[in-house]
């Protein structure tokens, strides 16, 4: 007598949003970009829009989308944006055409938020993950903020007093990840992702 084997299909995840968060300082483009060079993994950086100055070193529609507080203005008004918010003296906000553009692709969308538009994209996905960044210890993050050399003193002043009160919203994240060596800092948020795309919620197996 033949065994009889059960028919089973496999139903694989669906893309997921991952929201990276943390501190100013904190490493969040540097993991993004380090994110962006494993081949291993496909995912879709979803550039927000940005009201600010463009730094030497930026592209204009790779880091963000920089736009007018005009333009800014005319895109809440068309409702074109997913969220937005005032993060430090400037808006930013997410483009709903680009979330749609790698949800379109089947890819996952990561996008790097402040805690406000974590709060925010949140209540719209609600099945998003959201990991917040922090850098190792209070001298390294110091020293990485000045080497980095973008912010003036009264920037540098400003991003520092908000980190504290963000750092009190940590237990509303989902994961937290201490930024120390780079490659194992991407490593784990690698990890987080291919874990999250495992749960039983996500993939599943349809037994007839
Ligand atoms: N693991 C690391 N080791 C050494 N330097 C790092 C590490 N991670 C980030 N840095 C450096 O620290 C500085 C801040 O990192 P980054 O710009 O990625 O932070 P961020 O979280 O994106 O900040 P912001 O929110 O202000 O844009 C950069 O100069 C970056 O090169
Ligand atoms: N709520 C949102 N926050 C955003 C968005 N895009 C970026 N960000 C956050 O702003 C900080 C500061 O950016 P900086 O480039 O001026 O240093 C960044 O790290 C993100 O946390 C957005 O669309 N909405």
């Amino acid at each position: 007598m033949e065994a009889a084997v059960p028919f089973f299909k496999i139903k694989d995840s669906e893309p997921i949003v991952i929201i990276l968060s943390g501190t100013s300082g904190a490493g969040k483009d540097s993991v993004i970009k380090e994110l962006l060079k494993r081949d291993d993994y496909q995912f879709h950086f979803v550039v927000t829009c940005n009201t600010r100055k463009i730094r030497p070193g930026e592209v204009d529609g790779v880091d963000y989308h920089f736009i007018s507080r005009d333009q800014f203005q005319t895109m809440i008004e068309n409702e074109e944006m997913v969220e937005y918010s005032q993060v430090y003296d400037d808006y930013k906000g997410v483009p709903k055409f680009e979330m749609e553009k790698g949800l379109a692709d089947n890819h996952d969308v990561l996008l790097r938020l402040d805690i406000q538009g974590t709060e925010k994209v949140k209540k719209v996905y609600p099945d998003a993950i959201s990991i917040f960044i922090v850098p190792p210890d209070p001298q390294t993050w110091y020293d990485r903020l000045i080497n980095r050399g973008s912010d003036s003193e009264s920037e540098l002043c400003h991003r520092i007093e908000t980190a504290k009160y963000e750092m009190k919203t940590i237990p509303n994240f989902d994961y937290l990840v201490i930024n120390d060596d780079l490659q194992t800092t991407t490593d784990k948020v690698l990890s987080i992702i291919q874990a999250e795309h495992c749960r039983t919620t996500r993939t599943k197996i349809l037994v007839e």
